[in-house]
């Protein structure tokens, strides 16, 4: 089974998923991974991350890129093997902020349907997504606002995107209020893993 954690930066994603890695009750053979992930397609991606003037097309397709790479050779074998598999952040990172990124695009009527159908032919969708859910204010506070995606106006945009992804697939998220005090918070993702 793939589980996927989606929010906002500064959602408590990192926090949680580091949390579930010592859990007893998590299966020993879970894999728990990420996107960005920690190869060179990663760190391209990080590096576009952390140019201000990158090219919003260009950068789609640097985490596009990653994510590809992340599924051959991280997230098929796993499944393959049976095993839980546990992403903090994937597809629906890149459809919620590339479909803001790419908002102005006079190329592009509906970026978020764009970065969806880009993806369509062969990803592998999540069978469960936990959405942490906050306001940009608090998001962009609670994550130093370091790199260019972390402002209030802009996590609005992505935020609205992520509301318009649940609607579309109500059944696969479990949306968690993530105002909540952080064992609140755990406990409520976990229930929804395990
Ligand atoms: N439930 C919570 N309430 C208050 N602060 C939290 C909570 N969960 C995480 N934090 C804090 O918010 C910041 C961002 O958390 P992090 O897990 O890195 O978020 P993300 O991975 O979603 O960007 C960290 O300083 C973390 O300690
Ligand atoms: C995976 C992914 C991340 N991002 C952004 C969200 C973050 O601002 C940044 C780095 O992701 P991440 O390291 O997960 O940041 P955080 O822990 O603060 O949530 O990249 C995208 O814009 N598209 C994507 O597809």
């Amino acid at each position: 089974m793939l589980v996927t954690l989606e929010g906002l930066d500064g959602s408590g994603k990192t926090t949680v998923w580091e949390r579930l890695r010592s859990d007893d009750m998590v299966p020993d053979e879970t894999v728990f991974t990420r996107e960005p992930t920690d190869t060179w397609y990663g760190d391209a991606v990080q590096r576009s991350i952390d140019d201000d003037d990158a090219d919003s097309l260009a950068e789609l397709f640097l985490y596009t890129a990653d994510h590809a790479a992340h599924l051959s050779n991280t997230v098929r074998p796993a499944l393959e093997e049976n095993r839980l598999v546990v992403s903090d952040r994937y597809s629906d990172s890149r459809y919620a902020y590339q479909g803001a990124t790419l908002a102005d695009s006079e190329m592009l009527d509906d970026p978020l349907s764009y970065v969806r159908e880009v993806h369509a032919p062969w990803t592998r969708p999540p069978d469960r997504t936990v959405y942490l859910d906050l306001d940009p204010e608090t998001a962009a506070k609670r994550s130093g606002a370091t790199n260019k995606f972390e402002t209030a106006d802009y996590l609005a945009t992505v935020r609205d995107n992520y509301e318009r992804l649940i609607e579309a697939d109500p059944e696969r998220f479990v949306r968690v209020d993530a105002t909540a005090d952080p064992d609140t918070v755990y406990e409520r993702v976990r229930d929804a893993i395990v």
